[in-house]
Parts: structure tokens; C-alpha cells; sequence
């Protein structure tokens, strides 16, 4: 039986009523923990410009892409290096390559960045320095209405320090499309992203598939179908930590359909030195908090060395 597609809510970033556009987000996050988001001010020209850039450092000799190899959690990831899916029976890597870049701007580690062929890709830092820019202030005004959904001042996620120098990354992602046959490889095994909140930007091939149910078996699979010039958001654990799971990081993966596929996925985390722990509002007495409060970069680097064993 092949899945079913979804019809996953539409947010508008630039609607003026911003307490239903609040009213709509909680509904979508404590449904699915997915959602389209439009009108997010990020030109389709430049997103056209930053899958043409992405593309030509891919089509790159293997050789010369190692060259730029993962540190510090910046740089390429070559194909299989990845296990997203960190269960003892998945034994292989995923079938894909990436790139990441991590935060630029004021950071003190914005020289821990790789960039590659400064030479040769002359219009590759400009574009991704670009993209950067704009989701990051795409992010924090979702995140703003996302403390409103959640009945909390709208500058709640500045105030208690997460905004201040987040944690943020952005990765392009290749997907070579090959399927090896009687072989159980994903372009990204199942998983559910680790931070706050993820902005993809998808090239409108298929293969993105979610779990709503991530706990009950067996586990049945939707497809996500790609919407021209929106971008899917979705929820990662820490948020899922912060709200006592009132709102869903879903279980996500990419399919190998046989076809190349390019995306772009920004991942807004928290400052690392700040402590994720249930909002007031999210438990009670006969709720009580289900996980302990937790620097958000021990988190984090906990969850990337069982992705990557580093
Ligand atoms: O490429 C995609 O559509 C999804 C990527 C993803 O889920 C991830 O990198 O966490
Ligand atoms: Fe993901």
C-alpha cells in the first residue's frame, strides 16, 4: 500500500493578526510538529541561487570535497557518514552528502567555518552568507510566535537566553538518488531532529515522509509533498523537552526514490549555555515534567556523537 499524502497546515509569516496566526501554530505543532510556512521573506531567486552554488560544490571531485571535510560540526559529510537512524538493526550509513555551516555574524567561532574554494566558487560564502542572514531572522520571528502559541511573552526564547548567539546551522544536502537493490538504504534514515526548530527548503522532488505516531507500531508513513516557495518547518527534541511533549518532534526520513535530490535545511538551536527545562505551563502535578533540565549544548553534542560517532 503505498502512503498517504498529507495536507499539513499553512503558516503565513507576515500575517498581521499575529495571536491566530499564534492560535494556528499551536494547533499544527501539537498535530503534526510539521508544517508549510509562506511569506517567510526569503526571495525564491536567492533560493534559486543557493541550490545552483550547492550543486556545483557537489558535482566536485570526492577528493576535493574532503578536503573541506566535517570539524567542529562545519564542513562536508561524504555519502554513508551519516546514521541518523541509531538503532542497533541499522547497520549502514544514509545515502547522501552535506555540507554545513555553522553560526556566522558576531559568533566567536565564526572562523571554525570551512569555505570552499574561495578562488573558484567566487559567488558560493556571499549566497550562503545570504541565506543565512534571512533564515535566521525568518527563525526568530517564528520562534516569537511560537511563544505566543505557547501563551508566553513573544520575546520569551530572547529573554531566558536561547536567541542570544543561537546555535544555528545550515545544511545543504545532496541526495545522489542511486538505489541499490535488495540493499535498506535511505537518503536519511528515520529520526527526529535535535534543536528547537528546523526550516526546509525542499527542490520539489519527492521522498520526505513523516511519522506522526512515533511510539506506536507499526509505524505508518505519510508523504510531505512539496508546496513551490514554501518551506517545512518542523519541531526538533528540545522543544518537545520544553513543552512536555504537548508539541510533536516527529519522526521524519527521506526515501530513495531512484531520483537526485537537493535540499537546504537550517537548524535554529539555543544558545549552548542555555538550560532547556518545562515551561511552567506544560506540567503540573498530575503532569509532571518528563525529562530533566538540560544545557542545551551537552544535549546537542551527545545527540551528534551518536549520529556520527564524533
Ligand atoms: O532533506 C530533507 O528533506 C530532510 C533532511 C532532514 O531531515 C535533516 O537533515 O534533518
Ligand atoms: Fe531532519
Amino acid at each position: 500500500m503505498s502512503p498517504a499524502t498529507l495536507s499539513l497546515p499553512i503558516i503565513d509569516l507576515s500575517s498581521p493578526d499575529r495571536f491566530s496566526t499564534a492560535k494556528l501554530i499551536r494547533q499544527a505543532c501539537v498535530e503534526y510538529g510539521f508544517f508549510y510556512l509562506v511569506n517567510h521573506g526569503v526571495e525564491k531567486e536567492l533560493l534559486q541561487k543557493v541550490f545552483d552554488e550547492s550543486r556545483k560544490f557537489f558535482l566536485l571531485p570526492l577528493e576535493e570535497k574532503m578536503k573541506y571535510s566535517r570539524k567542529e560540526h562545519r564542513g562536508y559529510t561524504p555519502l554513508y557518514a551519516e546514521k541518523l537512524d541509531a538503532t542497533p538493526g541499522n547497520t549502514k550509513g544514509d545515502s547522501k552528502e552535506s555540507f554545513y555551516i555553522g553560526p556566522l555574524a558576531d559568533h566567536a567561532s565564526i572562523n571554525l567555518n570551512q569555505w570552499p574554494l574561495e578562488g573558484v566558487l567566487k559567488n558560493w560564502k556571499p549566497t550562503m552568507e545570504s541565506l543565512y542572514g534571512k533564515l535566521l531572522v525568518a527563525g526568530r520571528e517564528l520562534l516569537s510566535l511560537m511563544a505566543l502559541s505557547l501563551n508566553l511573552d513573544e520575546d520569551f526564547f530572547e529573554k531566558i537566553g536561547a536567541l542570544c548567539k543561537p546555535a544555528a546551522f545550515l545544511r545543504l544536502l545532496h541526495y545522489p538518488g542511486e538505489v541499490v537493490p535488495s540493499e535498506e538504504i535511505y537518503g536519511a534514515s528515520a529520526h527526529s531532529d535535535y534543536g528547537m526548530v528546523t526550516l526546509l527548503v525542499t527542490d520539489g522532488v519527492e521522498g520526505l515522509q513523516i511519522c506522526k505516531e512515533k511510539f506506536k507500531q507499526p509505524q505508518v508513513w505519510e508523504d510531505v509533498p512539496h508546496i513551490e516557495g514554501a518551506f517545512i518547518v518542523n519541531l526538533g527534541d528540545m522543544t518537545e523537552r520544553w513543552t512536555n511533549c504537548l508539541y510533536r518532534s516527529t519522526l521524519h526520513r527521506v526515501m530513495p526514490t531512484g531520483k537526485e535530490r537537493y535540499s537546504v535545511a537550517f537548524f535554529l538551536d539555543p544558545n549552548p549555555d542555555c538550560v532547556v527545562e518545562c515551561l511552567e505551563s506544560c506540567c503540573s502535578e498530575s503532569s509532571p515534567a518528563k525529562f530533566p533540565p538540560i544545557r542545551s549544548g551537552d544535549y546537542l553534542q551527545e545527540r551528534f556523537r551518536l549520529t556520527y560517532g564524533s
